[in-house]
């Protein structure tokens, strides 16, 4: 494989990871942003998120002179053979994928890209954005190619290193094979296509995994009602090969910087192009409702009635990030919890172990404490929202101690019910038997 000279631009989650891991496959990258101050910190291999071997994988890349960062992007895509572009897709109005960062740097690369480069998109883009960044380009020597990329917040380096697959979408098939040469070091099944089918894969992958959490969710509402236990009834439809066991543990709903932001795209597109799409459409609704609904339960809990009001009650939670393992609180659903609780008065005292040194400003919603025994203070419960595997370990006799009320709503099944009675706490899980676990 010919060592190739790759810029990438945007250093976030995805950006840098590729940037990093290219670099650590031999190729000579160069990695631009448009904010200065993160150009300079990553200029000494400081790497502000938590994503286990980036910053070792950045710092070695540095060291071999394999890596660089800069913040113009127009110097950084002048000699490059392949540019990469890692840019933010947020949501924007209505739903919509928000193009402006891609279509911004199409324009600011249009004049600088070399003859015969390559311009791979990574990001997550409706069908039709190759097209689009094609015409801006305006350049018949340059091709567009799309490469989406399928890596989760917490393990980036592993799986850009281990993907299940990398898939390509060009209309050029020697432009296809040029970026397949990338990552010849790496042992992954292809998929070449066409881009609009790499495009919609993406957005049709997300759109599965959230649709099996809806259902998982659901199914421990089910669950609840039958007496049976969640974990059991999903081991035992996980373990057809045909269903998978992955992605079917219960929780306070889905979220994150992805899943909700690209099932949005995707229904938007869809209603736009007149296709209807009920599944899709459903498995976001029942993220929305699977939340009132555990909010529900905690009113009830309280004794304040299904749908009664919270002022004055206290509640302590436990994790705010959207999952363990990132200090990511983009679309958390612990947050979205957390509003509907506030929407109903509540008062609010959350740890989150990945918050403790970053504390990020979110005293509109929540009293953010770095002490897990005084977040419980005056709580008449506490809530599971994020699933760190510190939470088991913490002293809940201590917290016990602080709280008004004896009620865990553990909406990730974390906990062990045993060790909370023998603290003086009710566990309640999610999907789990009807009654909940009473201290004797
Ligand atoms: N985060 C993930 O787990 C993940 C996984 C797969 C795909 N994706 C997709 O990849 C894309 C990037 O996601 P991310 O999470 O890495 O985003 P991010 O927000 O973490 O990073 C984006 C980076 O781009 C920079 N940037 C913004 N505008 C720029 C511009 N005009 N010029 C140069 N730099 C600019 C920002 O400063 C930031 O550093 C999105 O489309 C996302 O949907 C994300
Ligand atoms: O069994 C499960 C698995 C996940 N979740 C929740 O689902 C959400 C998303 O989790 P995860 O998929 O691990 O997070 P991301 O890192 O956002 O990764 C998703 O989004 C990325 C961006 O598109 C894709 O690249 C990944 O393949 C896709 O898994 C989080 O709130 C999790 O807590 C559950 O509730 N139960």
């Amino acid at each position: 494989m010919p060592a190739r000279r790759v810029a990438v631009i945007g250093t976030g989650y995805v950006g840098l990871t590729t940037g990093a891991c290219l670099a650590s496959l031999g190729h000579s990258v160069v990695c631009a942003d448009a904010d200065p101050h993160k150009v300079e910190r990553l200029r000494e291999a400081r790497v502000d998120i938590l994503e286990p071997g980036l910053q070792e994988t950045v710092r070695d890349a540095l060291d071999a002179a394999r890596l660089d960062f800069t913040g113009d992007t127009a110097a950084a895509v002048a000699e490059a053979d392949v540019v990469f572009l890692c840019l933010p897709t947020p949501m924007g109005a209505g739903g919509a994928a928000d193009l402006a960062a891609v279509e911004a740097v199409a324009a600011q690369i249009r004049e600088v890209l070399p003859p015969g480069c390559v311009v791979v998109n990574k990001s997550t883009v409706p069908v039709g954005t190759c097209e689009r960044v094609a015409a801006l380009l305006g350049r018949d020597d340059v091709v567009v190619v799309s490469n989406p990329e399928f890596l989760r917040e917490g393990r980036a380096v592993h799986d850009f290193l281990h993907p299940d697959r990398i898939v390509i979408g060009a209309a050029d098939r020697d432009a296809s094979r040029r970026v397949a040469d990338l990552y010849a070091g790496l042992d992954a099944p292809l998929v070449l296509t066409d881009p609009a089918s790499a495009e919609l894969t993406k957005y049709a992958a997300n759109f599965f995994l959230a649709m099996k959490l809806s259902f998982a969710n659901n199914l421990a509402t089910v669950c609840e009602r039958f007496g049976a236990d969640i974990n059991d009834v999903t081991e035992g439809i996980g373990r057809d090969p045909r269903v998978g066991s992955a992605f079917l543990r219960p929780g306070p709903g889905w979220g994150g910087s992805c899943l909700p932001k690209d099932t949005h795209a995707l229904l938007t597109v869809c209603d736009l192009a007149g296709v209807d799409f009920p599944l899709l459409r459903a498995t976001i609704e029942t993220n929305v409702t699977h939340q009132q609904q555990l909010v529900d339960r905690v009113a009830t809990s309280c004794g304040r009635g299904a749908d009664g009001s919270l002022h004055g009650v206290r509640l302590a939670l436990y994790g705010l990030t959207f999952k363990a393992g990132t200090s990511d609180l983009r679309d958390s659903p612990a947050l979205s919890v957390a509003r509907l609780l506030r929407e109903r008065g509540a008062e609010l005292t959350a740890y989150d172990p990945a918050l403790c040194e970053e504390r990020p400003d979110l005293s509109d919603l929540v009293d953010l404490a770095d002490d897990p025994v005084r977040a419980a203070e005056g709580a008449a419960a506490c809530l599971v929202l994020t699933e760190w595997p510190e939470l088991r370990d913490l002293d809940w006799a201590a917290i016990a101690a602080r709280m008004a009320g004896r009620e865990v709503h553990d909406f990730r099944n974390l906990l062990d019910a045993d060790r909370l009675a023998r603290a003086g706490l009710s566990w309640q899980g999610i999907g789990r038997a009807e009654a909940p676990t009473r201290v004797a």
